[in-house]
């Protein structure tokens, strides 16, 4: 089912540097602290491999802000959001075949779409390539892709667990969602992967059943409370640094209203939703000087912030592996990792999906992108129904088989 995943995917972060982690596919619980400690080591002989990579990153262009633009958009285009989406779901019936009121095309394999608020719209697809259906739609493929195999919940958090808000701090779950989160971890091993602290993001979810990858995977923690069962922190040697460019940060953008510098420990996100939007690009200018002094660092937009990070090899796509290896599925055929996100960085989790050749990757989202993923759930509410779906498959496929008596 996953596997003839063929979708084209651009690289979608600003900075394009990283430092190779020697060790990246961690042996077991804990080798992930050797490994960083050799890439720490790796990540000075590589100091002006990075240097490099990093002005690369500082340069980004304005375009790129348009695309973050469209990757999180503020309101639906009238007219267009729909039928793109309807699209993207869903390939449409073939050449010139009439799709509500627009009319369909192809050229070089492409969906072209006519009509419409514009003479001629490129529909973000090529038909046969890019479908992702919603993932609620086609629940008994997945379903039945998972029979005889151990499945492994991934949730990112905020967009899929959480609406999007304008305040970061605010963006709380609803206690159903809790509640469809604790039953799928009774069931299935459940991590949250986040972008954010993963104190914080423990304090927003509140299950300490659960396994915990925060500063998109750089801070992993197992299940309960004993300091003991952290993980994996393969960016410790930057802590320093990075509440350093934090308070740079904060002095730098107060100037500008409705910015926001949130500390998520090894990373840092820089808000702009609640910034005119006429000044983006005077933020994003003075965080691209920011970041300039600091080599070490990348840039990476996620919807509507600025992610700085260390320039590792490690992302949320490394993370998934190493908590697949760490619960002992490293080379097992016979598991099923899900990965639902929303986001930019999820990218990551879902491309390791594609190259897995395993485990099911689901976008979170209202309108056509570009992704990896193979299937889609356009919003939190749906990531709840999928989640209890799967709980109420599961619970009734490991019921025994009802005996009827005899009369
Ligand atoms: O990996 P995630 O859990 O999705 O974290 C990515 C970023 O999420 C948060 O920002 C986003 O959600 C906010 C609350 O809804 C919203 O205000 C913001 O515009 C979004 O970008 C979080 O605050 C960031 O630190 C994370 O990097």
């Amino acid at each position: 089912m996953t596997t003839s995943q063929d979708v084209v995917v651009s690289e979608m972060g600003i900075g394009a540097g990283g430092a190779a982690m020697p060790g990246s596919g961690a042996a077991g619980l804990f080798a992930c602290r050797s490994a960083a400690s050799a890439g720490a080591m790796s990540m000075r002989q590589t100091y002006r491999d990075l240097a490099a990579a990093a002005s690369r990153s500082a340069n980004c262009t304005w375009a790129e802000l348009e695309a973050m633009r469209a990757a999180s958009p503020t309101r639906s285009r009238p007219g267009t959001d729909v039928d793109e989406l309807t699209a993207w779901m869903v390939s449409p019936a073939h050449p010139s075949c009439l799709h509500g009121a627009r009319r369909f095309f192809t050229v070089h394999g492409c969906c072209l779409q006519a009509g419409g608020d514009s003479n001629l719209s490129l529909v973000l697809l090529c038909s046969e390539q890019r479908k992702h259906p919603s993932a609620l739609g086609k629940f008994e493929q997945i379903a039945s892709a998972s029979k005889g195999k151990k499945i492994v919940m991934f949730l990112d958090y905020d967009g899929t667990l959480s609406p999007i808000v304008a305040n970061p701090d605010a963006a709380y779950m609803s206690d159903a969602m809790r509640e469809a989160v604790r039953d799928v971890a009774k069931h299935f091993p459940t991590a949250i992967v986040s972008g954010r602290c993963r104190d914080k993001v423990h304090n927003f979810v509140g299950l300490s059943e659960l396994y915990y990858a925060g500063s998109h995977g750089m801070d992993i923690k197992g299940p309960g409370s004993n300091p003991e069962s952290v993980l994996c922190q393969p960016a410790s040697e930057f802590l320093p640094m990075i509440d350093e460019v934090y308070k740079v940060l904060v002095e730098k953008t107060k100037s500008t209203p409705g910015a926001k510098v949130e500390n998520n420990k090894f990373c840092l996100s820089v808000h702009f939703r609640c910034v005119d939007e006429k000044r983006w690009n005077f933020l994003a200018e003075q965080v691209k000087a920011v970041i300039k002094d600091y080599p070490m660092l990348k840039l990476t937009q996620g919807r509507k912030v600025f992610e700085l990070r260390p320039s590792i090899m490690w992302d949320k796509g490394k993370a998934l592996e190493f908590l697949l290896e760490s619960l002992g599925f490293a080379s097992c055929s016979d598991v099923l990792p899900v990965y639902i996100g929303d986001d930019r960085t999820d990218e990551d989790a879902f491309k390791v999906l594609r190259k897995r050749g395993q485990g099911v990757g689901i976008l979170v989202s209202k309108c056509a992108k570009e992704t990896s993923a193979s299937y889609s759930l356009q919003d939190p509410a749906e990531v709840m129904e999928f989640l209890l779906r799967l709980v109420d498959w599961k619970r009734r496929s490991s019921a025994p088989p009802m005996v009827r008596p005899r009369v």
